[in-house]
């Protein structure tokens, strides 16, 4: 059998010539480059998901995209079993790989590789991969030699889901393996299912007054989204979606997209002074983010952000507010008590306003470095971890041990679902649990638990903004020679090489009031990441315009 593998692999990797002098890394977030240098890199994906399916026996999912990239580009990426983003400890055999000089060295890299990690071709095992791709041009062909990787590997099988949203094709990894049914005509029930029946139990005694408006308009950056979100609104009532660049006439991710909007705080195209007073959401070009806005005036294209950070906010205080109710019944003695541990993650991008808020309330709040492999992976050690990039990544996880408390209380002979407060508020919990995403961040359902939660509030987007003012902040993008020069430490804050660099940071962070001062490398772009805070917008722009000539200075 060995054999005829190594006989496999050295024909299909004898197709794909590597670029001389070409290097990629699986970064924040798989393989990301130009799509014109990708198809070795991805021919390799293919290889690389084919053999941690037969490692885990599980089917795992790979997924062609290059989310807010601009749209030459493009990536890949593979889903886990569980839906998570694939182990970290595998990302150094998946760099060495789409780094292969020749067939035979290919070949020599995967037989050391799986002798390693004891995977065994033709075995009782077999591989399955489920494939997606967002609407870029160059996903078609790309998916071409994901298939012709997976091929390679002996007994290894592609199912090819079609063009999705990147959390839609987590999701269904995520299903599959727990032997729910996955499609994608069952993740629309299940968004609406869930969303109808929390948008149900909001408090009996509401006033009509209170209900914040219910039109919703939508910025789908031109990609994947906006087809998805027009599948969605087909079965939802009580909310209505408009959806604007849906990718018909603009670009993908050009002045449109949350990553847009979040970095250059202004209305993405399509919206302008005729929105302002309209709650606004813009989600990335594969649906995995999203961040909330308004148009603040009629003569300008300013906007109010409500990003990542508030969002996350919104999340913990309505699931506290859920908690605190079951703990006022448990105190009476109506349940067995439980106590819930609930985390919520974040990043150094992370505005220091929103982490003050979120400790004031009483959360427990961590930190880890960019990227929600990071994020995922702490907030997963919690009954409860809500994690949330500021620039509008993230989601909410639920331990099994919570889940089945949760459970065993609607089972309760006593329980019944048109009841108390107390019983609401349990229901509550469930929707919450089949709404959100559990694999990834998701726009599409992250939206429609924020649209729930400001129902449920009776709040507008102004009064969700207001819940803390945000620190003036300012990130840039700058160009170097290399930017892997730039090491750094302590959840990215601090960087240890080049050698002073951090030294200069901090006298000129130390001339701000209130200043906060990072640089860091991009894992998805090449540019080097400056993030400022300070007490003034004049002042944070300074520091970050400063910070950014230093490091273009030193780094040239
Ligand atoms: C500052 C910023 O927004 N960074 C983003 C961006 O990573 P970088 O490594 O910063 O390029 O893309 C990642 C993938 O989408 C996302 O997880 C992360 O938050
Ligand atoms: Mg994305």
């Amino acid at each position: 059998m060995e054999d005829q593998q190594i006989a496999t692999l050295l024909t299909s990797s004898a197709q794909f010539t590597p670029i001389p002098g070409f290097k990629i890394t699986y970064g924040t977030a798989g393989f990301r480059a130009n799509a014109s240098v990708l198809s070795s890199t991805v021919f390799c994906a293919g290889i690389l998901a084919a053999l941690r399916s037969l490692k885990t026996g599980k089917m795992v999912g790979l997924m062609i995209t290059a989310s807010h990239n601009p749209i030459d580009d493009n990536g890949v990426k593979i889903a886990d079993p569980s839906g998570g983003m694939m182990a970290q400890t595998w990302e150094p055999f998946a760099d060495a790989l789409v780094g292969f000089q020749s067939p035979e060295e290919l070949v020599q890299l995967v037989l050391e590789f799986t002798k390693k990690e004891k995977i065994s071709f033709g075995g009782p095992k077999s591989a399955v991969i489920l494939l997606g791709r967002d609407t870029r041009p160059s996903g078609k062909s790309l998916l071409e030699c994901a298939k012709r990787g997976i091929a390679s590997i002996i007994g290894a099988v592609a199912i090819n889901m079609g063009i999705l949203t990147t959390p839609q094709l987590h999701w269904m990894v995520r299903c599959r393996n727990k032997d729910i049914n996955a499609s994608e005509y069952d993740y629309f029930k299940q968004l609406s299912k869930s969303f109808m029946s929390l948008v149900g139990l909001n408090p009996l005694k509401e006033t009509t007054s209170s209900k914040p408006n219910s039109t919703l308009l939508i910025d789908a950056a031109n990609g994947v989204g906006g087809e998805k979100l027009h599948e969605v609104k087909k079965s939802l009532m009580g909310i209505e979606l408009q959806v604007r660049n849906s990718g018909k006439e603009g670009i993908l991710n050009d002045g449109v997209g949350a990553d847009f909007v979040q970095k250059e705080k202004v209305a993405p195209q399509g919206f302008g002074p005729s929105d302002v007073g309209m709650r606004c959401v813009s989600l990335d070009g594969d649906a995995d983010r999203f961040v909330y806005f308004r148009v603040i005036s009629t003569d300008s294209n300013k906007i109010d952000l409500i990003d990542g950070d508030k969002i996350l906010s919104l999340f913990a205080l309505f699931i506290k507010a859920q908690l605190n109710i079951l703990q006022k019944m448990d105190d009476k003695g109506a349940g067995d008590q439980f106590v819930t541990r609930i985390g919520v993650v974040q990043t150094a991008y992370a505005n220091g306003a929103s982490t003050d808020y979120l400790r004031q309330l009483g959360l427990e709040v961590a930190f880890t470095p960019t990227g929600v492999k990071y994020l995922h992976e702490k907030a997963a050690e919690y009954d409860i971890g809500i994690y949330f990039e500021a620039n509008g990544h993230g989601t909410i996880l639920f331990s099994d041990t919570f889940l089945s408390m949760i459970e065993a209380r609607v089972n309760e002979p006593m329980f019944s679902s048109t009841g108390s407060e107390y019983e609401r508020a349990i229901l509550r919990l469930v929707a919450v649990t089949q709404l959100i995403n559990q694999a990834v961040g998701d726009a599409l359902s992250g939206l429609l638990l924020v649209e729930a939660i400001l129902q449920y509030m009776g709040w507008s987007i102004e009064t969700w903004s207001k819940l803390y003012r945000d620190l003036p902040s300012r990130q840039l993008k700058i160009k170097v020679a290399d930017r892997t020069a730039v090491i750094t430490a302590n959840a990215e804050t601090q960087v240890v090489k080049p050698f002073g660099l951090q030294k200069m940071i901090d006298s000129e962070t130390a001339k701000y009031t209130k200043g906060r001062c990072f640089i860091r490398p991009s894992g998805t772009e090449d540019v080097i990441r400056v993030y400022a805070e300070a007490s003034t917008q004049e002042a944070v722009d300074t520091l970050a315009q400063s910070v950014g000539q230093i490091v273009g200075d030193i780094l040239g």
